[in-house]
């Protein structure tokens, strides 16, 4: 193995380089090989371990580069070269990486084109400000419990990490916080994004009310509906065994015991003689509202997905709206920002059902920080 100091003066194809062109060289290798089959993060995990000599500043730097080449999106991709865009990504990221080359920026940048898709929009997102918004990472949320708001700020202030306060519940912290390892017990907060929380305007539960959470994942919805009402019936399902194994993990370290579930595939016949008086359908979508955080997806993702996440949408939603009671709502969310995924699921919704929409739309996270989420309450 290579020591590490050897880097700076080291080599990609025998040329020898200095520690940054050696950065620009690893990130471009990057880009050439990732084709987006999996997520950025883990494919960069898999190219470090390749490659053991690169030390954790190494890695932190070339991840740092070819992050900020992909919040570009569609930014000058027919007209720059890969190492062209690498550091006018960074320049425009502001990324610390950006002041050890000399980048020369365009005076007028066409910043909408960040995005592709912008006939596709929701028309309650601004295509402009959302476009811009690839250039900044998010932050990591928290959603405080039990009172603890407080005691958590105190633990972030003596471990010197900075914080927004958003809410009574809800704190904005750098992305890179260890947070586990500074707040030990588990049951005093819950990682969910600022939006996601918001979401929770749309739970107005009773005690012994009926509920499902249709499509549940690890259930940041349902603890969140638990911590406004714990004397509900809850019921989760997903159609992955693996994500209930992992809600119950998650559960119990959020210290809720009192549910059911089931695994489930909702795109068929749903046997089930329950009925609900309220239904939450966080739906599988493309996940666009939450791409500041894999911007890779901008580069990988085709068009002609979004009429197959709205078909998906369609099926599930109308086959779980069977199973609400006379007078019951439904909650149908996602974390996209595609008119399809969103107003015209719900249109198709108003169409072929009872039920009509009573409050939410866009909940927009893009000039703050935060995700972008679609969620609309129906009666
Ligand atoms: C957006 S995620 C739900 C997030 C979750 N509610 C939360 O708050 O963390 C959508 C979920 O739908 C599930 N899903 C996808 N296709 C499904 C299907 N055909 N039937 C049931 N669930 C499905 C996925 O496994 C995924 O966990």
């Amino acid at each position: 193995m290579l020591p590490k100091k050897a880097l700076s003066v080291l080599l990609l194809d025998n040329v020898i380089m200095t520690r940054w062109e050696n950065y620009l060289a690893a990130a471009g290798k990057i880009i050439a090989e990732y084709d987006g089959s999996l997520p950025l993060h883990h494919f960069l995990k898999g190219f470090f371990k390749q490659h053991p000599y690169m030390g954790s500043r190494d890695r932190r730097h070339i991840s740092q580069l070819v992050y900020s080449y992909y919040r570009l999106g569609y930014l000058y991709k027919a007209d720059k070269s890969v190492q062209e865009r690498i550091l006018l990504g960074s320049y425009l990221c502001k990324a610390e990486e950006a002041e050890n080359f000399t980048i020369e920026a365009p005076a007028e940048i066409p910043f909408e084109s960040i995005f592709p898709f912008q006939n596709e929009l929701s028309p309650e997102i601004n295509p402009l400000a959302f476009s811009q918004s690839f250039l900044k990472q998010p932050f990591l949320f928290i959603r405080t419990r039990k009172d603890k708001q407080e005691a958590i700020k105190k633990l972030l202030t003596r471990n010197e990490i900075s914080f927004d306060e958003w809410g009574p519940n809800t704190l904005a912290l750098p992305n890179s916080t260890k947070i586990d390892a500074i707040v030990t017990d588990k049951s005093w907060y819950e990682i969910q994004d600022a939006s996601s929380q918001e979401v929770g305007n749309l739970f107005h539960p009773k005690p012994g009310e009926a509920w499902w959470d249709s499509c549940a994942a690890s259930g940041g919805k349902s603890i969140l509906l638990l911590d406004k009402e714990p004397k509900i019936k809850l019921m989760v399902s997903d159609v992955r065994p693996s994500i209930i194994a992992n809600l119950h993990m998650r559960f119990k370290e959020a210290g809720i015991r009192d549910y059911t579930s089931m695994v489930m595939d909702l795109t068929g016949n749903i046997a089930l003689e329950r009925r609900f008086d309220h239904i939450i359908l966080d739906a599988p979508c493309s996940g666009s509202g939450t791409w500041g955080r894999t911007p890779e997806n901008l580069s990988f993702f085709k068009e002609e997905q979004i009429r197959e996440f709205q078909q998906l949408q369609q099926s599930i939603a109308g086959n779980v709206v069977k199973l609400l009671k006379p007078g019951g709502s439904l909650i149908y969310i996602t974390c996209s920002v595609f008119r399809a995924e969103n107003e015209e699921v719900v249109a198709h919704l108003e169409n072929t059902t009872n039920l009509k929409k009573q409050e939410g739309g866009i909940i927009p996270g893009y000039e703050k920080g935060a995700d972008s989420m679609f969620a609309v309450r129906l009666a």
